[in-house]
């Protein structure tokens, strides 16, 4: 594992010298490298160095390398073509670590038997429930915003007391979706939000930072620091873990089926042989429950920034409330979902990691790419490329509306043709499972507010925040302010 963190060996396994590595950014601090930059910049920064070295780069943030992709095709190429050797996932950091119990939840386990399971379960809940029921739980979460906001104590709704509110409904959805709970006490629910912000908060902190970036000695200190004083990250996670033991027993104890058919936790208790595997190994109960949590918080929180990026945006076009306002189908709708997922994805970059040493064809040249680096997508550079998103700073829902002669973003675009998708739920083996629910959600919600108020103020700046619950990489959120609804009649 030293070996795998801190050198790279340099010979490949016939004895011959590997390629060299990507083109790096030049002048980089000792020890440091990218590092500082990064966490000022997030993956913007990714951007500024693509311009230097090329759409397929390698750098070093501090002692961590990664291989930056800037390129849809290469992204294709690397994780959708080769998505066996490179769809594993290196788990670092304490509050990674902690919250994935070490690599077992379906964000990081890798590919095996054992896993697939789990995987195959949760695809197995979110397609066997019927549309109807979606369609009711989306149309009584808006209806709880709608409600929500016109109870604020004034019209004029500040940043942070939308925020609270958006956090309330997306926690309440991810968990009547994933740990099927309707009836939580909204004080259990804002329990739960202070502690997740807590877990985030101990990610943010520099040792963290130090441990993620592969400091020399840090790792080390923490582990002292963990022997004598215990382990934040772990207190943390324990404190959440108590409200998920006790949802899953009370699911476990209930009924297997109801109007939406199996829950996830029966699913992931009684797992049902496939043909390859007729007689699968159970997994354990702390594996189910960690799963449950770790799958709730990542709805919650990508789908409360999300949703929270897309309100404050919409607040600033109020032509655009006016033509999603007279809609009587959700096509507009869902296209300013896409938009709002391209330009402000809550994940601005993702990654995979390799699971073989290998080389990388880019510009009639050949780069090593080593067991256990990381191919980070860089969604900065990927979803502004002007040759698939024609004036590409522009927020402009229509480019999604549905079209004739229109590429993927992973395809090569020698016509220049308008893309119709984008990547804000990654890509391959590891393409989020709740991407389809996710934008019904957003869709319907956006609908429904637009149609019970008109609203005016929003901000669409964003800033990157280096405590991303399930990933190192952190995630990308609206800063938000004020917003002044006012009902329609
Ligand atoms: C706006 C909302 C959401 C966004 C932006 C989002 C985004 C993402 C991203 C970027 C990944 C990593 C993909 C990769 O590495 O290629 C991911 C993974 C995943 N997401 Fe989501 N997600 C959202 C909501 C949800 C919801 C509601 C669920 C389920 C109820 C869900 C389930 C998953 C699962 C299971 C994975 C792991 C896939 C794997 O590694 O095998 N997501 N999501």
């Amino acid at each position: 594992q030293f070996v795998s963190q801190y050198m790279w060996i340099n010979k490949k396994a016939d004895g011959t010298s590997k390629e060299s590595w990507a083109p790096s950014p030049p002048s980089l601090p000792w020890l440091w490298n990218g590092m500082e930059s990064y966490e000022r910049q997030g993956p913007r920064i990714f951007t500024t160095w693509a311009k230097a070295c090329g759409g397929f780069f390698s750098v070093k943030l501090g002692q961590r390398r990664i291989l930056v992709v800037n390129d849809g095709p290469l992204v294709k190429s690397l994780l959708v073509e080769k998505d066996q050797y490179n769809s594993s996932r290196v788990v670092a950091g304490g509050t990674e670590i902690a919250l994935t119990d070490n690599g077992k939840t379906v964000f990081s386990a890798p590919f095996t038997l054992y896993w697939s399971r789990l995987r195959r379960s949760i695809a197995g809940a979110i397609n066997t429930t019927p549309a109807a029921w979606f369609n009711t739980l989306f149309d009584t979460q808006s209806e709880k915003l709608i409600q929500a906001i016109g109870q604020a104590a004034s019209s004029n709704v500040s940043g942070d007391q939308l925020r609270g509110l958006v956090d309330l409904v997306a926690l309440e959805t991810a968990l009547i979706l994933v740990m099927e709970q309707s009836q939580v006490d909204p004080e259990v629910m804002v329990k739960v939000l202070d502690k997740v912000a807590a877990l985030e908060q101990e990610q943010d902190k520099i040792w963290t930072q130090y441990t993620i970036f592969r400091l020399p000695v840090m790792p080390l200190l923490l582990a002292l620091r963990n022997i004598f004083l215990g382990d934040p990250a772990v207190r943390h996670r324990n404190d959440l873990l108590t409200h998920f033991v006790d949802w899953t027993q009370e699911n476990l104890a209930a009924q297997d089926k109801t109007s939406r058919g199996p829950s996830l936790s029966h699913l992931l208790s009684a797992i049902s042989p496939s043909k390859n595997d007729p007689e699968p190994e159970q997994l354990k109960q702390d594996e189910i429950i960690i799963n449950l949590m770790h799958l709730t918080l990542h709805s919650y929180k990508y789908l409360s920034t999300a949703l929270f990026n897309m309100i404050q945006r919409l607040a600033t076009l109020p032509d655009m409330q006016d033509r999603l306002q007279q809609e009587e189908e959700t096509a507009l709708a869902r296209a300013f979902v896409k938009e709002s997922l391209r330009y402000d994805p809550p994940a601005r970059a993702f990654a995979h990691a390799a699971r073989v040493d290998q080389d990388v064809d880019w510009c009639q040249q050949k780069y090593r790419l080593d067991e256990d680096a990381e191919v980070v997508v860089n969604l900065d550079a990927i979803h502004f490329n002007p040759d698939y998103y024609p004036d590409p700073t522009r927020f402009s829902p229509d480019r999604f509306l549905p079209a004739k002669h229109t590429v993927s973003i992973l395809d090569e675009n020698e016509n220049k043709l308008p893309a119709h998708d984008h990547l804000a739920f990654g890509v391959g083996r590891r393409l989020c499972q709740g991407s389809r629910v996710s934008e019904d959600f957003l869709t319907v919600v956006l609908a429904r507010l637009v149609k019970a108020y008109s609203f005016a103020g929003g901000n669409t700046e964003t800033v990157h925040r280096a405590n991303g619950v399930w990933s190192w990489l952190g995630r990308e959120e609206t800063i938000g302010t004020s917003i002044t609804f006012e009902p329609r009649t």
